[in-house]
């Protein structure tokens, strides 16, 4: 289910904005505008959806336009034109007061530089919000309690936060948002301003966080590292256009544009590109028991490998079968393959990341076999060349000489 839908969102800077709006329609660029107008476009037709429970992340470059559009999902920034559906309320419609209760019941706030009241304790500052909101100073304390602990600052209640160190002033400004039990969290480069180390530990705790409370979190980001990291979807912007929406897998092996790849370019896909992106995407050839030697021979030469799968008649998998075994069993007058098939060896799933398969790469070059988690089925083979691309980022014909094509030309 889709928690919040953002349609057709437009967001100008300036005075003339029924004008650069009129302009926005005809197809002038955001360069034309502002030198028509003196308005700056800051958000242009955003339209995508944020499921319910998704780490959502907003990447691009500074003045791309993410805080931007992220403050008109709380209307912090009046959008121009276009709406934000939350829970099928159109949130852009509402008057003060129940947007009000939105920002309080639904949605809160994580800045990246904290946004902390510095002379005030640790627990004051996350019950802050309850307090606002007239709670009971026991209640609101023991709520506010409860989320210093989840955030791990627990020892630190009675310390003003000016105080702390950044890392752990974030954890209060995590905290303060956690305390009103919102829905939505919208985090502004909240981990932007920290240093490399904290940086990373923090990003771990929020996806342990996540694991547990479920929250839909919209985070915004100019970092694609951190973004690969925590998103389940990344959308990314430009000149205030969302160009691509994808999962990290999807943006590195399929970026929308030549801006995109140049983010992509310096990212380390080992970790992120699975099995199944690199699955050869006709049908491997392999081998039935049924084929025997002959029919192996013809299935190798016709391939042009060495060495192929053995699977059953319902496609599970059997193992792996040389070229150089089953020209001995032919040799020795051998009809069967039984004995040529090698069945230790490891599989993969679909899954399965490219760095978990480097240790599978083998001396003989064979390729390594992805099957099904629950019914052990081959669903495919990567040879052992997709896993050093995946690597060293080179180019099939670099690697193998050869074209993708002649690898494979029978169908299992
Ligand atoms: N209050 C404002 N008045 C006028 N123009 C603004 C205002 N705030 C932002 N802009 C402009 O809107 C565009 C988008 O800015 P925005 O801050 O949303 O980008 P961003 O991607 O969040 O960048 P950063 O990471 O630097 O915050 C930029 O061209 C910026 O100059």
């Amino acid at each position: 289910m889709s928690k919040l839908k953002i349609e057709d969102l437009t967001l100008i800077f300036g005075k003339e904005k029924e004008e650069a709006l009129a302009l926005l329609k005809q197809g002038k660029t955001k360069a034309e505008i502002l030198k028509k107008t003196g308005c700056t476009v800051a958000v242009k037709n955003a339209s995508f959806n944020i499921e319910k429970g998704e780490f959502f992340v907003i990447m691009g470059l500074s003045g791309s336009g993410k805080s931007s559009l992220l403050r008109c999902l709380n209307r912090l920034i009046e959008p121009t034109s276009g709406s934000v559906i939350l829970n099928d309320v159109n949130i852009t419609s509402l008057g003060d007061k129940e947007l009000q209760n939105v920002r309080k019941k639904e949605m809160a706030m994580v800045f990246q530089n904290f946004g902390l009241l510095p002379h005030r304790t640790v627990l004051e500052n996350v019950a802050f919000g309850l307090e606002l909101q007239d709670i009971p100073k026991e209640q609101r304390e023991a709520k506010a309690q409860e989320v210093i602990e989840m955030v791990s600052l627990k020892g630190y209640e009675n310390q003003n936060t000016s105080e702390l160190s950044g890392g752990m002033q974030q954890r209060v400004g995590l905290a303060r948002a956690l305390a009103n039990d919102p829905e939505i969290l919208l985090m502004d480069e909240a981990f932007s301003a920290l240093d490399p180390l904290i940086r990373t530990q923090m990003q771990d705790e929020l996806i342990d966080l996540q694991e547990k409370m479920h929250k839909t979190i919209v985070f915004i980001t100019h970092d694609l590292d951190e973004a690969i990291r925590l998103g389940d979807r990344i959308a990314i912007m430009k000149d205030g256009e969302v160009i691509q929406i994808g999962t990290p897998e999807d943006i590195l092996t399929n970026p929308a544009d030549e801006y995109v790849s140049s983010f992509v370019e310096k990212v380390d896909r080992k970790s992120i590109i699975t099995a199944a992106s690199l699955l050869f995407e006709k049908p491997t050839v392999a081998i039935f028991k049924k084929d025997g030697v002959e029919g192996s021979l013809r299935k190798m030469r016709s391939s042009g490998l060495t060495s192929l799968p053995a699977v059953s008649v319902d496609k599970h998998f059997l193992g792996f079968v040389y070229l150089k075994d089953i020209l001995e069993l032919k040799a020795k007058g051998h009809q069967t393959i039984e004995m040529a098939i090698v069945k230790d060896v490891p599989v993969a799933y679909p899954e399965t990341t490219v760095e978990q398969m480097l240790p599978f790469i083998a001396e003989n070059g064979r390729a390594v076999p992805i099957v099904d988690r629950e019914t052990n089925k081959l669903l495919g083979i990567v040879a052992q060349t997709s896993l050093l691309i995946e690597t060293t980022g080179t180019s099939w014909e670099n690697v193998t000489g050869n074209s993708i094509d002649n690898l494979q030309n029978e169908v299992i």
